[in-house]
């Protein structure tokens, strides 16, 4: 499995008034090529973060302590601004979390996608940009000639988001980032939209990362699975075997709290207990005041990842 991206020893801070928040810690995470990678984790588990520093944001005041991001070898966190620009929507872009509403309100859709292609495009031209543009939203089963013309109040949520998919395709990415993309909305379209991405994938063979705090989402599309508690990454393997043999404590709440998603998990458990204060993490693994496994080595020390079986791994005292 060749890897697109490699992510080694990630920490990102936040430097606050009240104190440091560390929102990614020391993170190794691969993506590989042409598959659907998913991170899932509650609100506030870094997801984002992570996600955002792949193509060199990181919101202000956040801090790369340490680490790489390798995108095909390359240290994406030593990319100077000109280089930046070039990685970013040409060899990975990103559709934000409500992103719906990064569309400008007074110009219509057929203005946004020439103005992004004008700036984007090497040697640009009108009219092809305007077939791409027209073939990219045929894609994402939009009829341009009604939506080019658009103004987006005018287009529906579901409509807005899969305009933005469709640009985040310009300028035929390697890989795309999407960081809940369908949480704004109802479950039908999201299902919709989930279908299209799929389809989206098996046709371009594009490579996919997606953040959701919703696993059911994850079980239709991904391939592999992250599972990411408290800034950490706390288990990732393949899809079928993060669910059927899930090893992480958490992964396994996580799991039995989802809607029926496996036959013989029919019973809704909801996770007890509350995820950590950022500001006041807990020593040793971060789990262990929610976890009913905790021995008294987790009071004390954060565990290593370790691999359970191939190409799944784990930070968790049970398995050292
Ligand atoms: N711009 C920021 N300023 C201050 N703190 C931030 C900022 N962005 C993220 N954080 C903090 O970093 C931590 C991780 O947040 P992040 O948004 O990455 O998590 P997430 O799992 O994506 O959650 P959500 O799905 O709610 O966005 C949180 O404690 C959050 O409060």
């Amino acid at each position: 499995m060749e890897n697109l991206v490699e992510i080694r020893d990630l920490t990102i801070d936040f430097p606050l008034r009240a104190g440091t928040i560390r929102a990614v810690n020391h993170v190794d995470l691969d993506i590989p090529k042409g598959k659907v990678t998913a991170l899932v984790g509650e609100s506030g588990s870094g997801k984002s973060t992570l996600a955002s520093a792949i193509i060199g944001l990181v919101s202000v005041p956040g801090k790369i302590v340490s680490g790489q991001i390798l995108y095909k070898g390359r240290d994406v966190l030593k990319m100077d601004n000109r280089e930046l620009n070039k990685y970013r929507w040409k060899e990975v872009s990103m559709v934000f979390q409500a992103a719906q509403n990064s569309l400008n309100p007074v110009m219509t859709i057929r203005e946004q996608f020439l103005e992004t292609a004008r700036i984007h495009m090497e040697n640009y031209d009108e009219s092809a940009a305007l077939k791409r543009i027209s073939e990219l939203l045929g894609y994402v089963r939009l009829e341009a000639n009604r939506v080019l013309d658009s103004y987006p109040h005018e287009l529906s949520g579901g409509m807005k988001q899969r305009v933005m998919i469709a640009f985040s395709l310009l300028l035929d990415p390697q890989m795309i980032i999407l960081d809940e993309p369908t949480t704004a909305l109802d479950v039908i379209t999201q299902d919709y939209i989930f279908n299209i991405l799929k389809r989206i994938h098996e046709e371009m063979g594009i490579t996919m990362f997606l953040q959701t705090h919703d696993i059911a989402v994850v079980a239709k599309v991904a391939e592999r699975m992250g599972v990411m508690y408290a800034g950490y990454l706390v288990e990732i393997g393949g899809i079928r075997d993060m669910f059927y043999n899930a090893a992480h404590p958490y992964t396994k709440q996580l799991l039995q709290a989802a809607p029926s998603l496996l036959d013989e998990l029919k019973e809704r458990k909801p996770i007890m207990g509350t995820p950590p204060d950022p500001y006041n993490m807990p020593k040793g693994c971060p789990f262990h005041p929610r976890c009913i496994h905790a021995k008294p080595i987790c009071e004390e020390q954060i565990p290593q990842m370790v691999d359970v079986a191939p190409d799944h791994k784990v930070m968790c005292h049970l398995y050292l």
